[in-house]
């Protein structure tokens, strides 16, 4: 459904150019819930806005679904975008937008009736427990509750594939668990696609049924979480899992994730 093939990534920076992905390939399935796990730094969100050409590679294929995004035009593009939605650790709600016109704005863009738009709100808000903060402002919500509209704005189009950067890294663990629980709810139901960004493990071990592991720029390791077979071949991945090895990037100490 999503192939990622050979992806290449550099940045011009003052310092001069920087390469972010390296040659980076994965493969996610309908349904299925992939993490993408490294530490800080690592290129993962770069990878995951390939995926919907937020940040064009350098090279290699985009193929979602068949189709070449690299090959789209600015207008092909913008209409397979509608396909995929977005969520971010920080939210990114419209502050003087009300949650309900939080929701509504994919809608507005998509030149949706305003009746149609009501309805569609309103479903959406109920899904996320929400119904009740519809006049209320984002301010006034906590951080769960903003990553909530956050991910109803997004339901609120259908996507068939829903990409998640860092998405419970500002919340506290109780409320991840809960916006954890809730994504997998979403996958099981409607079978959504979704592609999660993290530096936690715990992410990765309660959703994901796949992983990819990045490690400056470079996917070294890819598995699946059930496979009984599997055994962490990279110094990353075993630390990651087993937390048993100290990870040292000569001269920089302990890497934070
Ligand atoms: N627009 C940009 N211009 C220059 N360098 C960038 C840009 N975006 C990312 N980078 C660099 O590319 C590298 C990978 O960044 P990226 O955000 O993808 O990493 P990450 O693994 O998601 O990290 P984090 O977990 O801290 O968000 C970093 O060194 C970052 O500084």
């Amino acid at each position: 459904m999503i192939l990622l093939d050979n992806i290449n990534k550099t940045f011009v920076t003052p310092g001069g150019k920087f390469q972010a992905i390296s040659s980076a390939s994965l493969e996610v399935d309908q349904g299925d819930i992939y993490g993408i796990i490294g530490f800080s730094g690592a290129g993962k969100s770069t990878l995951l806005r390939t995926i919907n050409l937020l940040e064009k590679p350098d090279s290699g294929s985009v193929i979602v679904d068949g189709e070449d995004l690299t090959l789209l035009t600015k207008k092909q593009l913008l209409k397979k975008r509608m396909s995929m939605g977005m969520i971010f650790q920080n939210y990114n709600l419209i502050g003087n937008r009300t949650v309900f016109d939080n929701v509504s704005f994919p809608l507005e863009i998509a030149g949706v009736s305003k009746s149609e738009r009501r309805k569609k709100i309103r479903e959406c808000l109920e899904i996320v427990g929400l119904s009740d903060k519809a006049d209320h402002y984002p301010v006034t919500l906590s951080g769960g509750q903003k990553q909530r509209v956050a991910i109803a704005r997004t339901m609120v189009t259908q996507p068939k594939i829903l990409l998640c950067d860092e998405p419970t890294s500002a919340l506290d663990p109780q409320t991840t668990e809960s916006i954890l629980a809730f994504l997998k709810e979403l996958n099981e139901k409607s079978g959504i696609t979704i592609v999660i960004v993290t530096h936690e493990m715990e992410v990765i071990k309660s959703i994901c049924n796949k992983v990819s592991v990045m490690e400056n720029g470079h996917v070294v390791e890819k598995f699946q979480l059930k496979d009984p077979n599997f055994v962490p071949q990279t110094r990353i991945t075993k630390f990651l899992f087993n937390n048993e090895i100290e990870v040292r990037r000569e001269g920089e100490g302990v890497f934070v994730g």
